[in-house]
């Protein structure tokens, strides 16, 4: 079975990038003509106006990312139609050679985990290669996901320390032997992460670090080596790309960057007539914010612009 991790090493070589671009379709900001009169509050129209958004994102973005991240929120708001969507978009990504990060932070009891696993890293209609997992209930929630994983050849990203602002109230908590939560579990990470390491050093166990933490990613870098790092918090969230080295080893690779508003909703800053714009301004707008993130995140890594 192919190591996931040397699979999204090879294409961030492949395509020169490292960049993620979130798939968060917010209807209320999706311009009409590609919203198509769907209402953000009934959800009538909902599947087609996200799936036809994601579309335009998907090929507007292509080139420049290694990896695209529907958020599963987006879609639950819908029910079956939002799911459909999702389904829909997995499908079309695919179609591209994109791989696909579900960003679902599920984790539950062990049986449950592992339907979560099997629903997001498994065959069926809504998984995709690698999935976000919230580890707050210990080993039986988060080992599930790290066994399909390895067995599938598909990757796990755990929350390690998020980029929200209130992350230290449980992941700064400090332990009665020293250090941090945090620490403790890149730690944890770090260990099971070393089951599965492929030619490029890396194992299908990831971790999240937030952008907005460039001191603790540091530290987290230096610990937990054999982890690829998902780090959100790019763009929208303050996270910039002067700030970015410490996520990276010192060949520039170990870390993927998302970002989703700033670049989904790019066209919007063209002015209140963003909602008006034509499907060609939008497409163009989203795909100059995506090659300009990719090159600000590969100047941080040391690599040039082609
Ligand atoms: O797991 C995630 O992707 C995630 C972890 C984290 O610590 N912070 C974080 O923002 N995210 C997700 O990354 C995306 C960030 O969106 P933007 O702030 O618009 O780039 C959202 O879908 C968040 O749910």
């Amino acid at each position: 079975m192919s190591h996931f991790g040397d699979r999204l090493i090879e294409e961030g070589r492949r395509k020169r990038t490292a960049l993620v671009v979130g798939l968060d379709p917010d209807l209320r900001f999706i311009p009409e003509a590609i919203r198509q009169g769907a209402d953000p509050e009934t959800g009538e129209g909902a599947e087609e106006a996200i799936f036809a958004f994601n579309r335009v994102v998907i090929d507007a973005v292509a080139e420049h990312v290694v990896a695209v991240k529907p958020q599963l929120a987006y879609y639950e708001i819908y029910g079956a139609s939002g799911i459909t969507a999702l389904e829909r978009t997995i499908r079309y990504a695919r179609s591209k050679g994109l791989l696909v990060l579900n960003d679902a932070k599920r984790g539950d009891i062990g049986p449950t985990s592992a339907a979560y696993a099997r629903a997001f890293l498994g065959d069926g209609p809504i998984a995709g290669d690698m999935v976000t997992v919230n580890p707050f209930l210990g080993s039986d929630g988060y080992m599930p996901f790290i066994e399909t994983a390895e067995a599938a050849g598909k990757g796990v990203f755990v929350l390690l320390k998020t980029s929200n602002p209130s992350s230290g109230e449980l992941q700064d908590l400090k332990l009665d032997g020293g250090g941090m939560l945090y620490m403790k579990l890149a730690e944890e990470l770090e260990r099971l992460a070393a089951r599965s390491i492929g030619l490029h050093g890396y194992s299908c166990v990831g971790a999240v670090v937030g952008g907005t933490y460039p001191e603790e990613a540091r530290a987290i870098r230096t610990a937990l080596k054999s982890a690829i790092f998902l780090v959100p918090g790019y763009g929208a969230q303050g996270g910039s790309a002067d700030s970015l080295r410490p996520f990276f080893d010192a060949r520039g690779e170990g870390a993927i960057v998302s970002s989703s508003r700033a670049i989904l909703y790019a066209y919007r800053n063209v002015g209140e007539h963003w909602s008006s714009l034509s499907e060609a301004e939008i497409s163009r707008a989203i795909g100059e914010e995506a090659s300009r993130a990719k090159d600000a995140i590969n100047a941080v890594r040391g690599l040039r612009s082609q």
